[in-house]
């Protein structure tokens, strides 16, 4: 004990010889030695001290330094409800309707991981001018000093900055609004694949009139797969899934897609396959999308010729072509023909090695005739989750006269129940009726029973 404090009396009384050196220095020295010891001085200053710092620079070399804009925006997180933060930064990105908050230079802010205590300060200092620079670089150089405890070292390098990256792109993806992409012929040559404009659908898995348990199962699939990167790393599958959504129009296909992006923040690549002229420009889309994402095709049937691949336009040679069981393409084969779009193309696509470029991605074919699709695309695995749009329910009307109405019908709920059943009428039919007479609520609902015991006599259930 005696031999600790002993040993804590000399580093005081030598930091104090240093600082005092420091101030002598300075009286004596000319200035242009001045910065010389300074520098000399800290150094030897923070070989005693228990912490050690790193600088994340905003530029690294001529290229922007990541690491600085995930920090950078981390810190904003939690900025403007720190009390250590006295000045704050506002900015406002494009394509974003959120005001980031960001330290000032030379302001610090305290934060902890993992019960350890790390603190970040802000620097920004005038840079010289360099009229050679063809490069524009910030007239300000920017950076962040991490200073922590030296015991501290491996977790904070191993663990806090994947965290810090990880945090930052959540950040920037609930920033920015959703987009959605699509492509078109020709678009390849103009350099950009895709074309994209801001999704902002209002549908949300609240207001998607399903059965609510049926509507549960998804919601948790989804989640479970978003949270799932260790379980895909450790099974040693792909990280993607696959939904194939069926049923007659106006079931809700493509609400239910626009509710799967808001509910996970993904932005949507609307694939039209009949842009689509080979297989190779197919894979060559793919590579271009981003993590985190929806990959679209909607009415599969129908955008082009894919259920029977021995009517595309070259026939392959016969040794590779093993139709009709598929199983080149369901093994996720080289497709024969890269002039057209095939079956075989659009299943390595979603299926085969070229799908696992990127991750966290989810596929969604959707179709109004099931009975169409070649037995290859709906093999078991191929699509992870096949849901079925249906006939509006009395559970999911009940959802519809909330959503229009503000109100459930509950005065004449068994009456709804029973004309609902018989009237087999979609979502899109009843919510149109609903529009219409929506600012009055009784009149709204007494329609509605007359269209749907009218649609059920169509159908026959009243009758006689
Ligand atoms: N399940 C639903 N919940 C809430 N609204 C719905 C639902 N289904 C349909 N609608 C309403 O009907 C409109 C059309 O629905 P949607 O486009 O989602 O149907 P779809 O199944 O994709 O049809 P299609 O097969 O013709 O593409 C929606 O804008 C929405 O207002
Ligand atoms: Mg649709």
């Amino acid at each position: 004990m005696a031999e600790r404090k002993e040993s804590w009396t000399s580093l005081a009384s030598l930091l104090g010889t240093l600082a005092f050196c420091q101030t002598f220095l300075q009286l004596l020295l000319p200035p242009e030695l001045r910065l010389a010891s300074l520098k000399f001085l800290t150094r030897a200053l923070r070989c005693f001290s228990s912490h050690c710092y790193f600088d994340v620079a905003e530029m690294d070399g001529v290229n922007t330094n990541e690491l600085y804009n995930a920090v950078h925006l981390y810190l904003s997180s939690f900025a403007s409800t720190s009390a250590s933060a006295s000045r704050l930064s506002l900015t406002r990105a494009r394509n974003s309707s959120v005001t980031t908050f960001g330290l000032s230079s030379n302001d610090s802010i305290a934060d902890v991981f993992d019960g350890v205590a790390v603190h970040w300060e802000h620097k920004a200092t005038q840079r010289q001018p360099q009229p050679s620079s063809r490069r524009s670089v910030p007239d300000e150089k920017r950076g962040f000093t991490l200073r922590i405890k030296k015991r501290d070292k491996d977790l904070i390098l191993n663990s806090y900055l994947d965290h810090i990256m990880d945090k930052a792109n959540d950040i920037r993806r609930n920033n920015q609004e959703r987009l959605i992409y699509t492509n078109s012929r020709g678009s390849e040559s103009r350099g950009r694949p895709w074309e994209a404009v801001p999704f902002k659908h209002p549908s949300t898995f609240d207001t998607l009139a399903m059965d609510p348990e049926k509507k549960r199962d998804i919601m948790e699939d989804l989640r479970d797969f978003a949270a799932g990167q260790a379980f895909y790393q450790r099974t040693g599958r792909a990280w993607k899934r696959g939904y194939l959504l069926y049923g007659p129009p106006g079931t809700g296909k493509s609400s239910m897609i626009a509710a799967m992006a808001n509910f996970l923040g993904y932005d949507i690549y609307d694939l039209e396959l009949t842009e689509v002229p080979s297989n190779s420009e197919l894979r060559k889309l793919l590579m271009k999308t981003s993590s985190k994402s929806i990959i679209v095709i909607e009415d599969i049937d129908c955008s082009v010729n894919l259920s029977n691949r021995s009517k595309a336009p070259k026939a392959p040679p016969p040794q590779s072509y093993s139709a009709p069981d598929a199983s080149n393409a369901a093994s996720g084969g080289e497709d024969w023909n890269n002039n057209t779009m095939t079956l075989s193309g659009l299943l390595n696509f979603t299926d085969g090695l070229w799908s696992c470029c990127g991750s966290e991605r989810i596929f969604v074919f959707t179709t109004n005739h099931i009975d169409k699709l070649d037995l290859a695309l709906l093999r078991s695995g191929r699509m992870d989750v096949h849901i079925c749009m249906s006939y509006c329910s009395y559970p999911a009307l009940k959802i519809l006269l909330h959503n229009y109405l503000g109100s459930e019908g509950e005065a004449a709920a068994s009456e709804l129940r029973e004309a609902v059943e018989k009237a087999k009428m979609t979502p899109a039919d009843i919510s149109e009726v609903l529009i219409k007479k929506r600012r009055n609520r009784e009149k709204a609902v007494s329609e509605l029973l007359e269209v749907m015991k009218a649609r059920a006599e169509g159908n026959g259930e009243y009758g006689g």
